[in-house]
């Protein structure tokens, strides 16, 4: 593609793809110059020219010599809506999810439920690019703006016409998930997390507004789920830009919760839509799974999708990996259940999914995650101490820091609870004290395969773990 089309100036140079780190341009690549966490991209712009980027795309004051300099006063903004134009087109029903917890859950139960209404669908987000036939992993939960832009073109390349991705705050904040348009989006909750990354929780909150306020169209739909503090502030910002909007939830206009029971394998929800009152049995235990499918079920409604479809869809969702995942059940009949909950609220929400299925003891087996927000980690050992009978405090991606300092920060909430820092002795210990009537849960990790310790990623599921520990 001709640059000179591409960026409104005078160039013949042909554009090649879009680099973010000097280390990966290629001849005939458009280079974005960023200010990062750790890093200062403009350092590296002589570099990107000499191994043959054609532009750079940076703030005014930049350096630049040699190519053209694409000015932006919000460079990344720039360097997505450039690299949107190059990789379109892109899917044509596409949807974003944020808030602290859920959106993993939200944007694959959306892809299930277009799925069962026939359309051919896809999910980005912490799980990967998910279709109906694979699975790629990228690392991240809003992959950079290249992959993610690329992917999208990608996937509607394979003839996939429905896409739903998580917006975290970190790639709105970044820029990352930019250039395409999202039709509808949902917000699931607000609670504490990444404060080591935002200031404060007022930025962390305006940093995921973007995707109200800015990122989804202005003929575009907001599903708010309603049973959160911050429910009303979001409904006020999608009413004072004029978007249409869908609520679910206790209260919602749109598929409104009128009364939920658990039942052994799941839970029996009655819900209200348009004046008239459904029975659904959901075949997922646990409140908060039940929020994300509403939360779903309302984006597939803002995306075309019609009621009946829709509710029959909800009663046939399939579980999401590492949410609530029952690993295996022990020698004792204690089941162990697996869950990523890596936030005070997750656990708080895990634990009272679990909760209602305990006879006897529930054994929370928790850690925090290293060179994140330290503040949450007392806040989550005092939850899991205040809501579970036993808790034993372990490791969870320690990454550069000691792990035992982690662990020590995890304790001064949960004074009382044990302290065993290796992960698959401290899932053993909580297995072997079970007895029959006991659940244990293992939060924080998850669907995920690696325990990170340094630079390294050692192979860790917490899924087999349990299994070979209950063998
Ligand atoms: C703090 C953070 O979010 N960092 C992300 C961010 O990096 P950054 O822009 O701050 O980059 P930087 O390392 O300071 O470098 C600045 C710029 O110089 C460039 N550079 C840097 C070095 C060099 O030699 N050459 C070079 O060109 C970099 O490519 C970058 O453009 O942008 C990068 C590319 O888009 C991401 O890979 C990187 O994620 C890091 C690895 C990370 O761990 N991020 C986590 C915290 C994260 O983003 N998590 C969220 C939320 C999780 C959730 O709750 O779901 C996620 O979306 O995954
Ligand atoms: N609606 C919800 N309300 C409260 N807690 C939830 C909700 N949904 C999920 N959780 C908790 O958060 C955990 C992570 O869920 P999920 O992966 O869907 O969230 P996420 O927002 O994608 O997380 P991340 O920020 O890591 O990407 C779950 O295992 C559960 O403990
Ligand atoms: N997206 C989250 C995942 C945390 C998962 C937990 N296992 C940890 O390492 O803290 C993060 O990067 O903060
Ligand atoms: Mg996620």
């Amino acid at each position: 593609m001709n640059l000179g089309a591409l960026a409104g100036i005078t160039s013949d140079s042909n554009v090649t793809g879009f680099a973010l780190d000097h280390r990966k341009v290629a001849a005939g690549n458009v280079f974005g110059a960023f200010r990062g966490a750790r890093f200062n991209g403009e350092d590296f712009i002589a570099e990107a020219v000499r191994r043959g980027a054609v532009a750079i795309v940076a703030r005014p004051e930049a350096v630049v010599e040699g190519v053209p300099h694409l000015k932006g006063d919000e460079p990344r903004k720039l360097f997505a809506d450039l690299a949107a134009r190059y990789f379109a087109p892109f899917p044509e029903t596409i949807v974003a999810v944020t808030g602290t917890n859920g959106k993993t859950s939200t944007v694959e139960l959306t892809r299930q439920l277009w799925r069962m209404a026939g359309h051919r669908s896809a999910s980005i987000g912490t799980l990967g690019v998910t279709t109906a036939d694979d699975q790629v992993s990228t690392g991240l939960t809003t992959p950079d703006i290249v992959t993610f832009l690329s992917n999208m073109a990608g996937l509607r390349k394979l003839g996939i016409s429905h896409v739903a991705y998580e917006a975290s705050s970190h790639g709105l904040d970044q820029f990352r998930a930019e250039g395409v348009k999202v039709n509808a989006a949902a917000f699931t909750n607000f609670s504490r997390d990444h404060l080591d990354y935002h200031r404060d929780m007022d930025s962390y909150f305006a940093a995921k507004m973007r995707l109200f306020d800015e990122v989804v169209a202005q003929d575009g739909v907001a599903v708010v789920w309603t049973g959160d503090p911050k429910s009303q502030d979001v409904i006020g910002r999608v009413e004072r830009r004029g978007l249409k909007l869908i609520t679910v939830g206790p209260g919602a206009r749109t598929i409104e919760l009128v009364s939920r029971a658990s039942t052994p394998l799941g839970q029996q929800l009655i819900l209200r839509h348009e004046g008239k009152e459904y029975k659904l049995s959901l075949p997922l235990i646990g409140a908060y799974q039940m929020n994300n499918v509403l939360t779903a079920a309302g984006l597939a409604l803002a995306t075309g999708a019609d009621w009946s479809t829709t509710l029959s869809g909800m009663g046939r969702v399939a579980p999401v990996r590492g949410r609530l995942e029952r690993a295996v059940i022990s020698r004792a009949g204690a089941p162990v259940y697996i869950d990523y909950a890596h936030t005070p609220d997750a656990i708080e929400a895990a634990i009272a999914a679990l909760r209602p299925h305990v006879e006897g003891r529930l054994i929370t087996v928790l850690g925090a995650g290293g060179d994140r927000d330290h503040g949450k980690r007392p806040e989550m050992g005092a939850v899991a101490a205040r809501l579970s009978d036993v808790v034993i405090v372990t490791d969870d991606n320690p990454r550069s820091e000691d792990p035992g300092v982690i662990r020590h920060a995890v304790l001064q909430g949960a004074p009382g609870a044990i302290e065993v820092g290796d992960r698959r002795a401290a899932i053993g210990e909580a297995i072997a004290m079970a007895k029959a009537g006991d659940i244990v849960l293992v939060a924080g990790k998850g669907h995920e395969q690696g325990q990170i310790i340094g630079d390294q990623v050692l192979p860790f599921d917490d899924v087999t773990v349990a299994r070979e520990c209950a063998a």
